[in-house]
C-alpha cells in the first residue's frame, strides 16, 4: 500500500481501482415480506472515472453505495472492487455521508490522523499526512479547532480530508453536500472536482441534484424502479457527460441537464 505522500503533484501515492458490479440483487426481509429493493443492476466504473448516481427516491442508490462500501451483502450477483470481491468494509473504500460523522470529542487535526495514525504510522508521518489533507480542503487554519465549533460546510470538508488521509482507491459519497447551503455546495463542488483530478482516486456519488451530477461526473448512472414502484430498482440509463467546461449555465450543460431530468421522470415501465 502507498502512503499519502504528494508525487508528481498529485496528493496521493495513486490508489485507484474499477469496479464491476454485475446483475447485483439486494432482497431485504422485513416484517416477514421479502422485498427485492433492486435486481439486474450492472455497472462498470473504471479506475479513476467519477460516477454520479441519480434517481427517484426509493430507487436503491443509497443501497448500490453501502453494498460497494461493505455494509450490506449483495443477495445475487458480482460486487467487485480493484478486481477483489467485497464481501465486508475495508480501508480501500473511503466512505462520506450527508452527517459528517466526526468525532466531536477530537480536533480537526486528529481526526484527519485517525486512521493513518490506526495504521500504526509514526507519528510525524501521521502528522504531515493529516496536515496535507487539511491543507487540500482549505483549513490550515482550523486545525487545531473541535467539529462544533466548525459550520456544517467546514465540518464536511474535514470529513473528505478525513477520508483521503486513508488513501482510499475507491471513495464512495451518499449525498455529502446534501445539508450545506447552496454557496457553501457549489465551493465544495468546486473543491471536490479539483480533488479528484490531483488524486485520481475513483468516485461513485450518489445525489439527488442532477446539476450536481453533470458538474463533477464523467457519467451519469440514471437508477429507476424501487419496492414502492412494484418493480425492482435497476439501472435506466448511463449518460456520459462529454463537456470540457462545467460551466452550469452553458446551453451544452443544460442540454444534458435536461436529457438526464427527462430520464429520471420517465415512468417506471416504459424505461
Ligand atoms: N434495511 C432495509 N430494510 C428493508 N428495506 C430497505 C432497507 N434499506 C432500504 N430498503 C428499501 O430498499 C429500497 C431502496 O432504498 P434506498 O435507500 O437504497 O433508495 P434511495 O434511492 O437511496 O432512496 P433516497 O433517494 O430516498 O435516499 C427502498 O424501497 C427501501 O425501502
Amino acid at each position: 500500500m502507498s502512503s499519502a505522500t504528494a508525487t508528481g503533484g498529485h496528493l496521493l501515492g495513486g490508489r485507484t481501482a474499477d469496479v464491476r458490479v454485475e446483475r447485483l440483487t439486494k432482497r431485504y426481509t422485513s416484517g416477514g415480506d421479502d422485498v427485492v429493493a433492486m435486481a439486474d443492476v450492472t455497472l462498470h466504473v473504471a479506475s479513476g472515472e467519477f460516477v454520479a448516481v441519480v434517481g427517484a427516491s426509493g430507487c436503491g442508490k443509497s443501497t448500490l453505495l453501502r453494498v460497494l462500501a461493505g455494509f450490506e451483502r449483495a443477495s445475487g450477483g458480482v460486487v467487485e472492487v480493484g478486481g477483489a470481491a467485497v464481501t465486508a468494509p475495508g480501508p480501500d473504500r473511503g466512505v462520506v455521508f450527508q452527517d459528517y460523522g466526526l468525532f466531536p470529542w477530537l480536533s480537526v487535526r486528529e481526526n484527519v490522523a485517525y486512521g493513518p495514525a490506526r495504521k500504526g504510522l509514526p507519528r510525524a508521518e501521521t502528522r504531515r499526512i493529516a496536515d496535507e489533507f487539511i491543507a487540500a480542503v482549505g483549513l490550515e487554519r482550523f486545525a487545531a479547532k473541535y467539529p462544533g465549533q466548525l459550520s456544517g460546510g467546514m465540518q464536511q470538508r474535514v470529513a473528505i480530508a478525513r477520508v483521503l488521509a486513508n488513501d482510499p482507491s475507491l471513495l464512495l459519497m451518499d449525498e455529502p453536500f446534501g445539508a450545506l447551503d447552496a454557496l457553501t455546495r457549489s465551493g465544495l463542488q468546486a473543491e471536490l472536482r479539483r480533488i479528484h483530478r490531483e488524486t485520481g482516486t475513483t468516485v461513485v456519488f450518489v445525489t439527488h441534484s442532477i446539476e450536481e451530477a453533470v458538474y463533477l461526473a464523467d457519467r451519469v448512472v440514471v437508477m429507476a424502479g424501487g419496492a414502492s414502484h412494484g418493480v425492482p430498482g435497476h439501472v435506466r440509463a448511463v449518460v456520459p457527460v462529454d463537456l470540457a467546461e462545467r460551466d452550469v449555465t452553458s446551453p451544452g450543460f443544460n442540454a444534458v441537464e435536461r436529457r438526464i431530468t427527462a430520464l429520471v421522470h420517465e415512468p417506471v415501465g416504459r424505461g
